[in-house]
């Protein structure tokens, strides 16, 4: 099909671009620590990549929205925040945590405030094992590890039910409840089998914890067994989630797309993203999958306070969800030739400390906007 000239924003605004052009329109929100470092690098090479291709625009808005504004006015965002990210085609969002602000004031301020209301429902997390990177297992070659796991990212652990009484009471006493919704739970499971069918294994496994969860998680298994009927050639499984971390270990090539809660998708997905090598690689997509809300790509790592300033953080995994988003918004071929890009550089050698190398996020920045040079001026195309 041919692009068309406009694009849709996500409240259903268009706006206008040059006849067969799209054109693009990024919230970009920092926030704290090592947040800022790694979305800047990530604004750097998109630039970059949009004018070496020449085949669409993008524009960028940045937003302080952030512990600094938090500790100055008190919130993290302003009132009509919502409307205001609903303008553009995507988020994308660093982290946010300071070391004087509790971290689930920060979380929930910012954060949980955007991907619950606008129905982010769907974290993808893919991970792999990039070209002149290692696993740290022994026995692990670079194919054996090629995960995606999607975590339910709207209700679960994280829906905020719960409470706090008696504080300061011997016998004060703290909730904090799961929430399981049909709805919930269907949306992502449909979610989850179309990603593992688009996949070549076509395998998914549902995590899940249903021995000791006797409510929720059996209500979870019991929706991915309906949703399983809809997808016939899609071959499925149960596993129970500390089972499945020492599949992750000891058998990797056994596993292929994954779908698991909030909680326990968080956990597997960093443990996933360091048996591929090093955390700061590895990308979230936060989708709404209706399309009818703005979605948000951030690097799956936090503020990171203990590298903060020392321009050493890993840009690769900004780089990677900003190859999701553009996935995401229909442009596929960018996003493949920024993957190639930044697998070129690490294949080369310059890589941040955590990859065990030396480079700093800046000199893994050049390096691959350098290479998206290359390999467009290859064909011809514009630099
Ligand atoms: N989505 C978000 O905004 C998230 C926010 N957080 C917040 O971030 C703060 C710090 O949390 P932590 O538990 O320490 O997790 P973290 O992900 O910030 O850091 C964990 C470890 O990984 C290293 N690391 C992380 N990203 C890296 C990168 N790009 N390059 C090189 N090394 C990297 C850090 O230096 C640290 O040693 C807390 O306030 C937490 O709540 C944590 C996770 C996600
Ligand atoms: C908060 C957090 O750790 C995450 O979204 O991955
Ligand atoms: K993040
Ligand atoms: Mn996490």
């Amino acid at each position: 099909m041919a692009p068309s000239a406009t694009i849709e924003a996500s409240n259903g605004t268009t706006g206008i671009a040059a006849p067969g052009r799209q054109s693009y329109s990024i919230a970009l929100i920092p926030g704290d620590g090592i947040g800022i470092e790694v979305i800047h690098a990530g604004q750097v090479v998109l630039k970059h990549l949009a004018k070496a291709i020449d085949t669409f625009d993008l524009s960028f808005e940045e937003f302080d929205w952030s512990s600094a504004r938090y500790k100055k006015e008190g919130k993290y965002l302003p009132d009509d925040a919502l409307e205001q990210v609903r303008r553009f085609n995507a988020i994308i969002f660093g982290a946010v945590g300071a070391p004087d602000v509790p971290d689930h004031i920060s979380l929930w301020g910012l954060r949980l405030a955007l991907c619950q209301p606008l129905q982010q429902y769907a974290n993808v997390r893919p991970t792999r094992i990039l070209r002149g990177t290692t696993s740290p297992l022994s026995n692990c070659p670079r194919g054996d590890l090629d995960w995606v796991i999607v975590r339910e990212n709207s209700e679960g652990e994280y829906a905020g039910h719960g409470g706090t009484s008696h504080i300061g009471q011997e016998w004060s006493v703290a909730t904090e409840v799961s929430i399981f919704t049909h709805h919930g739970c269907e949306r992502i499971m449909r979610f989850a089998f179309e990603t593992a069918r688009s996949r070549p294994a076509k395998h998914l496994t549902v995590v899940t914890k249903s021995n000791a969860q006797r409510n929720g998680m059996v209500f979870w298994d019991n929706v991915a067994a309906s949703v399983a009927k809809d997808f016939p050639d899609v071959k499925w499984e149960k596993m129970l989630v500390d089972a499945m971390t020492t599949r992750m270990v000891l058998k990797p090539k056994s596993i292929d797309t994954i779908v698991a809660t909030n909680l326990h998708a968080d956990i597997l997905s960093d443990l996933a993203a360091a048996l591929a090598g090093s955390i700061g690689i590895a990308p979230t997509s936060n989708l709404d999958p209706t399309r009818k809300n703005p979605s948000m790509f951030e690097p799956i790592h936090g503020s990171a306070f203990d590298i903060t300033g020392l321009g050493v953080a890993n840009p690769v995994a900004t780089f990677w969800t900003s190859a999701e988003m553009l996935r995401w918004l229909g442009q596929p071929d960018a996003a493949d030739l920024l993957m190639l890009a930044v697998e070129n550089v690490t294949d080369s050698g310059i890589k941040t400390q955590d990859l065990g190398g030396n480079a700093k996020t800046v000199e893994v920045t050049e390096a691959v906007c350098a290479e998206i040079s290359k390999l467009t001026s290859k064909d011809g195309k514009k630099t």
